[in-house]
């Protein structure tokens, strides 16, 4: 079995009286793509916003890399590894797509802000970016203003910018929506690529992608996980399929 470089065990958290994450125990391994699906509020955001340190468990504990970062920031934790991708916010429009990544770069190699202004002269930060930038297919639009790119452009430089910072893990939160069938399709193509390098904890509404990039799937209903495994597996699950999947439509979109 592949080593799991993320481990959630006996997470909770709880609004008032309402338990939004009751006891979860999950697993990210080396080179896996685990996709956590369920319907609208189920809980998803809550659980990634508690790995990504936005917000706080109850209980429970979150190990990642054999170290404890339950009580860790967030920016804590983005420099122990967990890259957190799409919030297309933290894109500065009036720099370019080069420069955007090239600052990530530049955070991860703890360079200073005040050299901001020379991102474009600096040779391997430009490496970096310009690789990071091919990976996901965007190398053509170095060079243009960020914020003139298409919505599914700045998702793929989200992924970049992610990728720039070197993770050793990627919490994707819904990285296909608002994309048309023929981004989608190719940022599908990116993720598979990629997964292997950088474990990724996918939450995503698109069945069809889910089915095509994850190694393994849980099913997240009310809080808690009601199954957890293969793509085949879950779908033959019951509990999976009447929770979620629909006994009709085990692929289609929710
Ligand atoms: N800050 C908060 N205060 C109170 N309730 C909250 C808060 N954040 C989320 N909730 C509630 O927690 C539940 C789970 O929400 P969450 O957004 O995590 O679900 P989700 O599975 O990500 O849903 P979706 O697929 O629609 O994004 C919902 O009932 C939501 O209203």
């Amino acid at each position: 079995m592949s080593e799991a470089i993320l481990q959630l065990s006996g997470l909770r958290k709880a609004f008032g009286a309402l338990v939004v994450t009751d006891d979860i125990h999950l697993e990210l391994r080396r080179g896996e793509c685990h996709a956590l699906i369920g319907p609208n509020g189920a809980g998803k955001s809550t659980l990634i916003h508690q790995l990504s340190g936005m917000l706080q468990p109850d209980a429970g504990s979150i190990v990642f890399m054999g170290q404890d970062v339950t009580r860790l920031s967030q920016s804590e934790r983005a420099l122990a590894g967990l890259g957190r991708s799409f919030q297309i916010t933290s894109i500065l429009p009036e720099f370019t797509v080069l420069e955007n990544v090239a600052l990530a770069a530049q955070v991860r190699a703890g360079s200073s802000f005040r050299f901001l202004g020379r991102v474009a002269d600096e040779r391997l930060l430009n490496e970096a970016a310009i690789s990071a930038l091919a990976r996901i297919g965007l190398a053509g639009k170095a060079d243009m203003v960020a914020g003139t790119l298409s919505y599914g452009e700045k998702r793929l430089l989200e992924l970049a910018i992610a990728i720039a910072g070197r993770p050793h893990a990627l919490l994707l939160d819904e990285p296909l929506a608002g994309m048309g069938r023929a981004e989608s399709a190719s940022l599908t193509q990116v993720l598979l690529a990629l997964k292997a390098e950088y474990p990724i904890l996918l939450i995503e509404h698109d069945m069809e992608a889910v089915f095509q990039l994850a190694d393994r799937v849980s099913v997240l209903v009310a809080g808690a996980i009601v199954a957890t495994g293969t793509p085949d597996e879950v779908r033959a699950d019951p509990k999976a399929r009447a929770a979620y999947l629909g006994d009709d439509h085990p692929e289609g979109t929710a």
